[in-house]
């Protein structure tokens, strides 16, 4: 496939860009989305459009933005600060994510939602006006709902036929929490002016078609199809994973094998518990923490045995939800550490912070147990990673039953629900005391699956399949 037959689309490109001096020079950004789509540019060409994360006024500064994101493949739609605040933090991060993720008491506004719906239009012209007849174009992610119908109409207008495609990476709600969303209606329309929507699991692709359904009246009688007007849509789930091979490469490199013996002489003799989430109310880590707190409160036999290393990723720091549960984590920590640490060791090793790809991976690599108490998660890539880098050690998975992932992984992993701190105390105990032979029996299923289900073969098979409707 030539770079000019595809195009991606999400709300923030996969490169940070940052003014140095007279410069600029952009990093890889963090989460799940990213490292999707990243792990897709080994098999797949493509120009990826969107929003660069800076403000940028001048013409000719946009110009230079432009030239050294061109060189990566990436095209950036500018935004002023206002109009992306309000579209990235007030309506997408405020409103939209909380309803998708089960949250109540989301007070909706107007402001954030007409931002919402320009931020939308901005990205719908910058594309139509790129887009040549016959491209496929693949929308991703909840930012962006109502893009492939004013894209269509644009395309429309300009006389091209392009397919146009749109993956959730989020949980879509059961439908009394979608229904309570005033503009639900406005934002089902938008996706259904694709040709091909995707889901994480059967349960989101359920509960969406459910609600064209009820809400819009639309057509759900033959599977996997949603007859809307006049228009035949088709919706399916579609497997997301990693690119296993980054992280078996990144193990063999002697920098990172040294930093791992390196951790492992300094714990010897003690089990590591390993989380890494975004600083996120829906990645449970009060819950995690709690139940951390009582496991320790059970097992005092366990007492300076057992480390939990915590990586929380700081994330989305404007929004007033993601301040307080920062500091309420902070306080958790240090009652936790304050209770149970003895000059010996602490318990939890807290990082509020981004790490490098490789000390991530060495960090994968020598934990004994990765726990994850995702409240409502649409798949959760670290689960994924997390086998990519235990070949030799066949750690265990402890994973909560409503992160997408648990959808295929429940059998090789201990699965609990976070809500129940004793359940979550439950779990790492059965984690960290689980035999060999069944830790190995455990680790095979999971591996073939991460093994057989990485994210060029997500792309492949969404991009054939939408390919079938130009
Ligand atoms: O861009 P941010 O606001 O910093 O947030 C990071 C990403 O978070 C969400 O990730 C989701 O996609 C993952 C991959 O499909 C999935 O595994 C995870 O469960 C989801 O939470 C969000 O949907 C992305 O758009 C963000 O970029
Ligand atoms: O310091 C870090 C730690 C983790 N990650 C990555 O962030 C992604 C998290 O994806 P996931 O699907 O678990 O959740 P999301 O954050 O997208 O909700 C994974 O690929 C991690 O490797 C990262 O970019 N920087």
């Amino acid at each position: 496939m030539s770079k000019r037959n595809l195009i991606i689309v999400s709300n923030r490109l996969p490169l940070s860009v940052k003014r140095v001096d007279n410069a600029y020079t952009s990093s890889l950004s963090s989460g799940g989305l990213v490292t999707s789509l990243s792990g897709l540019t080994k098999s797949t060409q493509f120009r990826w459009f969107g929003w660069p994360g800076i403000q940028v006024q001048d013409e000719e500064e946009r110009g230079k933005v432009l030239d050294s994101l061109a060189q990566h493949g990436a095209v950036a739609i500018f935004l002023d600060e206002e109009l992306a605040h309000s579209h990235y933090n007030g309506f997408s991060n405020q409103i939209l994510w909380p309803i998708l993720h089960y949250q109540s008491g989301v007070v909706f506004t107007d402001k954030p939602w007409q931002a919402y719906q320009r931020v939308n239009e901005l990205f719908a012209e910058t594309i139509a006006g790129a887009a040549q007849d016959g491209d496929l174009i693949w929308v991703h992610d909840y930012h962006l709902m109502l893009l492939p119908q004013m894209l269509r109409a644009r395309l429309k207008a300009q006389g091209k036929h392009c397919a146009v495609g749109f993956s959730l990476h989020t949980p879509f709600p059961a439908g009394d929490f979608w229904r309570s969303l005033p503009v639900r209606n406005e934002l089902i329309e938008g996706m259904l002016s694709a040709d091909l929507i995707g889901f994480h699991t059967d349960e989101y692709k359920q509960n969406f078609t459910q609600s064209c359904a009820n809400i819009l009246g639309a057509r759900t009688e033959i599977p996997g199809k949603i007859q809307y007007k006049d228009r035949l849509i088709c919706a399916d789930k579609f497997i997301v994973g990693i690119d296993p091979a980054k992280f078996e490469d990144t193990l063999r490199n002697e920098q990172v094998q040294a930093r791992i013996r390196e951790l492992e002489e300094k714990y010897k003799g003690m089990q590591i518990i390993i989380g890494i989430d975004r600083l996120d109310y829906i990645k449970g880590l009060t819950q995690k923490l709690k139940g951390f707190g009582e496991f320790l409160d059970q097992h005092p036999e366990m007492k300076n045995k057992v480390v939990l290393f915590q990586v929380a990723v700081p994330s989305r720091e404007d929004v007033k939800e993601y301040q307080e549960l920062e500091t309420e984590l902070s306080t958790l920590v240090g009652k936790i550490n304050g209770k149970h640490a003895t000059p010996d060791g602490t318990p939890i090793i807290y990082m509020h912070r981004s790490v490098s790809f490789d000390e991530l991976t060495a960090l994968y690599s020598i934990a004994d147990v990765c726990l994850l108490t995702s409240n409502r998660d649409g798949m959760n890539l670290v689960a994924f990673e997390y086998v990519a880098c235990q070949a030799r050690r066949h750690g265990v998975l402890a994973l909560s039953e409503f992160a997408g992932a648990s959808a295929f992984m429940k059998e090789g992993s201990i699965t609990f629900n976070p809500a129940n701190t004793t359940q979550v105390a439950e779990a790492i105990y059965r984690a960290l005391t689980l035999d060999e032979e069944e830790k190995k029996m455990r680790y095979e299923k999971l591996s073939s699956f991460v093994n057989a289900n990485t994210s060029a073969k997500w792309g492949e098979n969404f991009i054939n399949r939408l390919s079938r409707h130009i």
